[in-house]
């Protein structure tokens, strides 16, 4: 709670794909402050992992689940928040992480073009996560990830081991060319000092208006596009070819077929795969691994223990441009530890 005005302050994390968002969200969540935070995170694709990835800490954790995050998220938000301020006072606070493909001015606006919402919670800050090594390719053909730069009140400059100094330097000044008035923060792995980016009475709506005058206009994001269901979903409105699709396999993966094949996808596909997750059983291991990749950059690990009551299902979410899945699916489904008999 906030003493000073009695509103919860919101933080909303934002950041074209695969940028750190998570890692930041995961640093907050486990690093120890002593506060309490409740959690909104923009599930992508059609089988949820984005909420898997998150540590288990004793936060609470709602989903917003819903395809096109321009027209439904509104709405969707609006209806945890409010669920949430039943219980003000159980949190210090809210936050938000928005899926890399959005564009954050309609959850932004939630917090000022609801009354009952805008009574009860104060945008604290937007922060902003850019991939150091990614960023310029992103913000030449991706809108959204310009606007996620120009709403941030706090840029992080993630990844800084992967670019040298002078690319360093590039970023920045380019992102200062977007947002002139934003603090930005160099980061390796999100390690940013909280109070950086937590309650920093930071969030200008002046600023926000002087970018973006129609920020708080009703219609602003009213597009009129079909909301239809295909397997392959398009998820940006501006560049119709990029999809996602989802595998999973019930048969464990084999370790020896799995990291083969994963490192020649992520080669092939590397400059059309904006983003790749996935969490895998092997056989006999007791741990899920997960496997992650932005464009080529391919990373895994375990993490904790697949649970009792938890069947060990491997699930993979593709996100990219024009990406085969045809050939992606053929190959996933050939890791299988036991083939299928007739197959
Ligand atoms: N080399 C390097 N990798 C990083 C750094 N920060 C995060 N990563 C890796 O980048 C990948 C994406 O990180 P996430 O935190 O999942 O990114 P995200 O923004 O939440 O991704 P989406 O939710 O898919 O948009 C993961 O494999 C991370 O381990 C960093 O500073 N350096």
């Amino acid at each position: 709670m906030d003493m000073a005005t009695d509103k919860t302050p919101v933080t909303v994390l934002t950041g074209y794909l695969g940028a750190g968002k998570t890692t930041l969200l995961n640093r907050i969540l486990t690093e120890n402050h002593g506060r309490k935070y409740a959690v909104i995170v923009n599930e992508f694709g059609e089988v949820g992992i984005d909420n898997d990835l998150i540590v288990d800490a004793d936060e609470e954790v709602f989903e917003m689940n819903n395809g096109c995050i321009c027209c439904t998220v509104r709405g969707d938000l609006i209806r945890i928040l409010s669920g949430l301020m039943k219980r003000a006072g159980q949190f210090d606070g809210i936050i938000v992480e928005t899926t890399g493909l959005a564009d954050p001015a309609p959850v932004a606006q939630t917090f000022f073009v609801d009354e009952d919402i805008a009574a009860r919670t104060r945008l604290d800050a937007i922060v902003t996560v850019a991939d150091a090594r990614h960023l310029t390719d992103e913000l030449g053909r991706a809108p959204e990830a310009q606007e996620q730069i120009a709403f941030g009140d706090i840029v992080l400059v993630n990844k800084t081991d992967l670019v040298g100094e002078d690319d360093l330097a590039a970023v920045e000044a380019r992102i200062r060319r977007i947002n002139p008035t934003a603090q930005i923060v160099r980061t390796q792995r999100a390690d940013v000092p909280l109070e950086t980016i937590l309650g920093r009475h930071a969030f200008d709506l002046d600023r926000i208006l002087e970018n973006a005058p129609d920020f708080l206009g009703e219609d602003h994001h009213h597009h009129g596009h079909d909301h239809h269901h295909h397997h392959h979903h398009d998820v940006n409105r501006h560049d119709e070819h990029v999809s996602s699709f989802s595998l999973v396999s019930e048969e464990p993966l084999d370790p020896e077929k799995f990291f083969p094949w994963v490192q020649t996808i992520t080669q092939e596909f590397g400059i059309d795969l904006l983003r790749m997750k996935g969490i895998v059983a092997f056989p006999d291991d007791p741990k899920r691994y997960v496997a992650q990749a932005v464009h080529m950059m391919l990373e895994g690990d375990h993490s904790r223990p697949w649970r009792q009551d938890e069947p060990r299902v491997s699930r993979m979410v593709f996100i990219g441009r024009n990406l085969p899945r045809d050939i992606i699916e053929d190959g996933f489904f050939k890791c299988r530890a036991k083939q299928p008999a007739h197959a």
